[in-house]
């Protein structure tokens, strides 16, 4: 399975498509809505989750509700694009008056510079529109279909926030249903709920002084089978992938599995999981601190990861830097922005992850028809019980 998605941030649309799903496979678009929905979630964002309301169109590759095995083509709406139509209109020529809303004061932290450099762009909008952090709602919509396809398959899987600025969560091991049901009681994705109002005033201070924030994310995915990924090449890795695809996220800068950075302060005997067996059970470990991986390979245990965001770069009390143009040195450039996004941050790791799950198991199963693949991989977790 692969995918690629298209569309800027004030451009008339977002598409998505993927292929290489397998036929066979129901998608329920209420279920993509819902993932749409908590991803503009969250306290902290800025104005523009109140002009979109992000819903999916499938225009491709399913009928009746179930995929037939091509490409499945999928479209967002940019409401927003109604205010934009001029200056970001994909065909009309540029004139003085639609390319009004020039970038020329780029954003430390953001992708503004660099891009304009390596692709030659005088107006730096023509850089901010793709690398906005709005396509990640397609790769939302992506992700859950990858969803209901790893629930087919009894794998649950769940993001949320540990950490936003200085405010720390500690936890407690839960099951994904467990950490499930606590943080959809809450609009910031924690578990524990006594943290709530103390967010909302850390990013209502961070706001009033023009500041933003970043945070820590935690994913888990559970019920699945040892031996996806494979030791053999540096690329086959399943941990490495997973790593690739969560940086590629915007504004991740860090990726940890288990107990991550903490290993480094241990001793070999606090962290390598205890091997046991029992007939019923299988194959299982005493203890998670390696995050449910070994030589690249899923070893059966919940996967963990942890994943850090960085502050969100906009400054609302902008920093310095240098106009492209007339090269003086001037305050950045101020576009709406958000405070913190770690909340949809959370949602979007989730569904990343879900994404890279689903191409190893298409990777490793005979995958063309969703009945068949269900029936290789219940055979599958059978032989690892049975090992
Ligand atoms: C959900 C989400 C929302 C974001 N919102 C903003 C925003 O409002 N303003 C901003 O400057 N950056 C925002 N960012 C971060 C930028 O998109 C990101 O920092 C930028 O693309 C540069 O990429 P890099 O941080 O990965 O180097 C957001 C990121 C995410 C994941
Ligand atoms: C549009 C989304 O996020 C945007 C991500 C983003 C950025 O620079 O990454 C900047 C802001 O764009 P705008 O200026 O249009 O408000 C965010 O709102 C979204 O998440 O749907």
């Amino acid at each position: 399975m692969d995918y690629v998605t298209a569309g800027e941030s004030h451009g008339p649309q977002l598409t998505g498509v993927i292929s290489g799903l397998p036929a066979g496979l129901k998608i329920d678009s209420e279920k993509i809505n819902n993932a749409l929905r908590s991803r503009q979630g969250g306290y902290g964002r800025g104005n523009r989750q109140k002009i979109e309301n992000d819903v999916v169109e499938v225009v491709g590759g399913l009928r009746h509700g179930v995929t037939l095995g091509s490409p499945l083509a999928l479209v967002i709406k940019n409401n927003d694009h109604s205010n934009w139509s001029k200056i970001m209109n994909p065909t009309t020529a540029a004139t003085p008056e639609n390319t009004l809303r020039k970038v020329e004061k780029p954003r430390p932290g953001h992708a503004d510079l660099v891009g304009g450099i390596k692709y030659r762009q005088r107006d730096l909008r023509n850089i901010l529109e793709r690398s906005s952090a709005r396509e990640t709602a397609m790769r939302v919509a992506i992700g859950n279909i990858c969803e209901q396809l790893l629930a087919q398959l009894d794998i649950k899987i769940v993001g949320y926030v540990q950490q936003l600025g200085s405010i720390k969560i500690e936890e407690k091991p839960l099951d994904v249903e467990q950490i499930s049901a606590q943080i959809n009681q809450n609009d910031m994705r924690v578990l524990d709920k006594q943290t709530v109002l103390k967010m909302h005033d850390l990013i209502d201070k961070t706001k009033r002084a023009g500041d933003t924030l970043g945070g820590v994310i935690r994913v888990v995915a559970e019920n699945v089978p040892a031996g996806l990924g494979s030791y053999v090449s540096w690329d086959t890795k399943l941990d490495a992938k997973i790593a690739a695809a969560v940086v590629g996220i915007n504004a991740m800068k860090g990726v940890s599995f288990g107990d991550g950075f903490e290993l480094g302060g241990k001793l070999g005997s606090e962290v390598m999981d205890e091997i046991t067996w029992s007939k019923e059970q299988g194959w299982k470990r005493l203890s998670n601190h390696l995050g449910g991986f070994e030589g690249g390979m899923t070893n059966g245990m919940p996967i963990i990861i942890n994943v850090v965001k960085k502050p969100i770069p906009t400054l609302y009390k902008p920093l310095q830097t240098v106009d492209v143009n007339t090269k003086e040195i001037k305050k950045a450039n101020v576009e709406r922005s958000d405070t913190t996004a770690i909340v949809a941050a959370s949602v979007i790791v989730e569904n990343v992850v879900a994404i890279e799950l689903v191409k190893a198991i298409l990777d490793t199963f005979e995958a063309s028809n969703m009945e068949r693949l269900k029936e290789q991989f219940a055979a599958y977790r059978q032989e690892v019980k049975d090992y």
